[in-house]
């Protein structure tokens, strides 16, 4: 298994210039650079729970249609994207790992008309960070989560983005990019 992040490893986080630091972690948030961009300015970190707990600082100040635009950019589970090979190489990873880039022609179709019937309610995707889950914890979470309020749903969605944002941000600084980051 990969070592934890040290830091060392932070520390060559936080002497990237802003492009480099948006080029690495631009995607901690799926198709929201946004979010490394806010971040960087809150150098230096002294742990990679310093850098989570900024972005999710950032995230937890924006507006409701800011959270909801955040919950927007995150593809489809099991969805056309998917089909397609067209996903971030970040959510490929994490939809193989929980087993949605193989599932039956009956389990996708279940998936699809939940996750349309859940973005007709909520007009946003159904957000769930897989890697922390089994497969059929996105049937269920679909069936459950459903039900809620609107209101309940950024908030759980949300809460999700910030766990698919720890998970890549250590998946960063444990890779040979902390390698390259050093050199830098
Ligand atoms: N819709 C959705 O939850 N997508 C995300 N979840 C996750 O773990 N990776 C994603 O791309």
């Amino acid at each position: 298994m990969a070592a934890r992040p040290t830091a060392r490893h932070v520390e060559a986080l936080n002497k990237l210039s802003f492009v480099d630091f948006v080029g690495k972690l631009g995607n901690i948030v799926e198709r929201c650079p946004v979010v490394a961009a806010a971040v960087w300015s809150e150098r230096p970190f002294s742990s990679a729970q310093g850098v989570h707990e900024a972005a999710c600082k950032f995230i937890d100040g924006l507006p409701t249609n800011g959270r909801e635009g955040l919950l927007r950019c995150h593809p489809d589970l099991a969805g056309a994207l998917a089909r397609e090979g067209r996903l971030s190489s970040e959510s490929t990873g994490e939809q193989r790992t929980a087993g949605l880039l193989d599932l039956t022609t009956e389990e996708q179709a279940d998936i699809s008309r939940l996750n349309a019937r859940y973005k007709d309610k909520f007009g946003f995707p159904f957000v769930l960070c897989v890697r922390l889950n089994k497969r059929g914890a996105v049937l269920k979470g679909l069936k459950t989560r459903i039900n809620n309020s609107k209101e309940d749903e950024i908030h759980t969605g949300i809460e999700e983005v910030k766990k698919i944002c720890w998970l890549r941000l250590v998946d960063i600084l444990q890779r040979e990019q902390v390698d390259t980051i050093s050199k830098l």
